[in-house]
């Protein structure tokens, strides 16, 4: 499928048109300020009360309850929880929705799973940054951006790719690239890459590397240096030089090491168990899961989240970041976001 870039998008179509973002979290807050930082007319719906409410306003977003910014807007675009977005849309956005109106998403989950329906004479989209919030913030304030995916359900105006790319474009993703995809496509992948690559799989992979040297009697701290802290320098040569710049940049040690072992980590069995975690996301079976812990007010991810943060590394970790002004940094960059459009910096 096609990839869009700066010069194939045109955010024209959004002259006059108001763009809702619903929810200010990781992806709302990074969205909505690039998009006006990019001309474009957005209001933030939230609920009033809710701790996002004082950060838009604190941010010079125009913020409105949820129910009123859907009833000014011509795009309204979801940026709530998964988990949420069908209640909140079937009780406060869906009143409001009127004919020729998009409703656009981050991802696709709520559509593919079908938990949320739209009406035949409205658009339905996607614009999805490959990426965490905070970065779709920061790398548009560095001039670039992160890729995204573009995907249209349904096109009831006969130019809903073009309002989709025109927010991927205000959002800084076409710099980088914005590749065109489904609903269905987009919502599989990224389950499946968060489940057991990026965020799954990697923290295990970490966290038994760790505790495999601290067991063996090295020091907490060189064993989260190796197995944590320096695989962030690792992955940043391969995402910009590919696997060959990395092996090209590392000692011809690690690069024998690395390719003779590395099998013996990520083996069949893993491979099998990969093709397992994909076939319980396209048959639901993770969607079940999910939506009967989030029903049950999380007690699983409760849980875990309480392991989690009594894991070793963690403790280690943070005493080093700490040690080293690492954390400071980090919160000094989210800190440091500039509302160029409203000429305001953050107070
Ligand atoms: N996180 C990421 O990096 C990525 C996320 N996505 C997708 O983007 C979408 C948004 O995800 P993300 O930004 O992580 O979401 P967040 O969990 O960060 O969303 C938090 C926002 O949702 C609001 N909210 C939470 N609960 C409620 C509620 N019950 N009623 C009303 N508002 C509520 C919060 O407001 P309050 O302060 O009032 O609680 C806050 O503004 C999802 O579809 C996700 O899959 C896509 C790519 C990457
Ligand atoms: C950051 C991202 O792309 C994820 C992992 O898919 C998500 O937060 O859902
Ligand atoms: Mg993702
Ligand atoms: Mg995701």
């Amino acid at each position: 499928m096609k990839m869009y870039y700066e010069k194939d998008v045109d955010t024209e179509v959004l002259a006059n048109k108001t763009v809702a973002v619903i929810g200010y979290g990781s992806q709302g807050k990074g969205q909505s300020q690039n998009m006006a930082d990019s001309g474009l007319k957005v209001i933030v719906g939230l609920r009033e009360g809710g701790s996002s409410w004082k950060i838009a306003k604190d941010d010079g977003m125009d913020v409105r309850t949820i129910e009123d910014a859907s009833k000014a807007a011509d795009i309204i675009h979801i940026l709530l929880p998964d988990e949420i977005q069908a209640d909140i849309y079937n009780k406060s956005i869906a009143p409001y929705v009127e004919s020729g109106n998009t409703i656009s998403f981050s991802h696709g989950y709520n559509i593919h799973f079908k938990y949320i329906k739209v009406p035949e004479d409205v658009n339905v989209t996607m614009i999805a940054p490959k990426g965490p919030g905070s970065m779709v913030r920061r790398t548009y304030l560095e001039g670039f951006g992160i890729p995204g995916l573009v995907a249209v359900e349904k096109d009831a105006t006969g130019n809903a790719l073009q309002v989709a790319l025109a927010m991927g474009k205000a959002c800084g993703l076409s710099k980088a690239g914005i590749l065109e995809t489904t609903f269905r496509e987009e919502t599989e992948t990224d389950l499946f890459g968060e489940q057991a690559i990026l965020c799954g799989g990697v923290t295990e992979l970490i966290n038994a590397g760790f505790s495999t040297l601290v067991e063996a009697g090295y020091q907490p701290e060189i064993a989260y240096f190796e197995t944590c802290h320096e695989l962030k320098l690792i992955v940043d040569l391969i995402y910009e030089k590919g696997f060959a710049g990395m092996w090209n940049d590392v000692s011809n040690t690690a690069e024998f090491g690395g390719f003779t072992r590395r099998e013996r980590i990520i083996n069949p069995d893993a491979k099998a168990e990969m093709k397992k975690i994909l076939e319980e996301i396209q048959k639901g079976k993770f969607t079940k899961e999910w939506s009967l812990e989030a029903k049950t007010n999380m007690p699983m991810l409760n849980r875990l989240r309480e392991l989690e943060s009594e894991e070793k590394i963690e403790k280690v970790g943070s005493k080093l970041r700490k040690a080293c002004g690492l954390e400071k940094k980090a919160k000094e960059k989210e800190e440091k976001v500039v509302v160029v459009n409203f000429n305001k910096t953050k107070k």
